[in-house]
């Protein structure tokens, strides 16, 4: 899969080249370019912004400089075939939320290109003329507000990369994470056994596999249902046992 990141901070993204993601790229799994926005500008300035029309606060992101940046990067698309698109997501907190269920899809994907926008956002038509070369989808990282896109996309390309078949060593971790089964993630223990006179459930050390499946079953439920009860709702409960209707 191959990542393009527009930015006016490109540095923002440099903990894209460390751990597991910086593995996959070396690794020739994943391919990241990042671009600076500014090196599309025409004037003496490198000018990215403008008052908005309509007024009010702050100031909005000039097209003319995305037109470049995008039109670039979609030359060199793998996806830029017939039938076929690559995909724009902008991050925005006007989007739709950034879910597990999303990143699977978008893990699909052959290209994937953010416009990481600054300041009250990026001019809308931007998103509208993008449309001719692009698959465009405007995805919120949660319901905040943060300075800017660089931090959402950090998060979605870890975690969509993360997904992408060879990066993650063990792909059973993938299986009992948080959100994979639309429950929250069971806990976890290690060395020692005892610690601070707190310790490790027993059934854990019992070695009984069976017991230890229903022990974590029943605290993601547990604690699926404490801490997000929305979530419960979403389940098909059909195939879950009397006991754990109960929890
Ligand atoms: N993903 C994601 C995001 C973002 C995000 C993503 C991208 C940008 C680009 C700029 N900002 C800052 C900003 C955005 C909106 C306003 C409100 N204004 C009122 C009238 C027009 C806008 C002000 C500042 C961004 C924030 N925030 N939260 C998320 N989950």
């Amino acid at each position: 899969m191959r990542f393009d990141v527009v930015s006016i901070f490109p540095e923002y993204l440099a903990p894209l080249d460390l751990s597991l993601i910086g593995k996959a790229r070396t690794d020739g799994l994943l391919e990241l370019n990042v671009h600076d926005l500014r090196t599309y500008t025409k004037d003496r300035h490198r000018t990215v912004d403008d008052t908005p029309y309509g007024g009010g606060a702050g100031m909005v992101m000039k097209p003319e400089p995305w037109a470049q940046a995008l039109t670039e990067i979609a030359e060199t698309s793998p996806a830029s075939v017939p039938e076929r698109k690559p995909t724009l997501i902008v991050p925005s907190p006007a989007g739709e939320v950034f879910t597990q269920k999303l990143a699977y899809e978008l893990s699909e994907e052959v290209h994937l290109v953010f416009a990481c926008g600054r300041y009250e956002g990026i001019d809308e038509r931007v998103l509208e003329w993008a449309g001719e070369q692009f698959t465009v989808r405007a995805v919120s990282l949660g319901d905040y507000v943060l300075n800017g896109g660089e931090v959402a996309v950090l998060a979605m390309v870890e975690a969509i990369g993360r997904l992408v078949p060879g990066v993650v060593g063990n792909p059973e971790s993938l299986i009992e994470e948080s959100h994979s089964d639309g429950l929250l993630e069971y806990p976890v223990y290690t060395k020692p056994s005892s610690w601070r006179e707190r310790e490790v459930p027993e059934v854990l050390l019992s070695g009984n596999h069976g017991k230890i499946a229903k022990f974590r079953r029943e605290h993601q439920l547990r604690r699926t249902a404490t801490r997000r009860p929305d979530l419960i709702d979403a389940l098909d409960v059909s195939s879950f046992s009397k006991t754990e209707r109960n929890i």
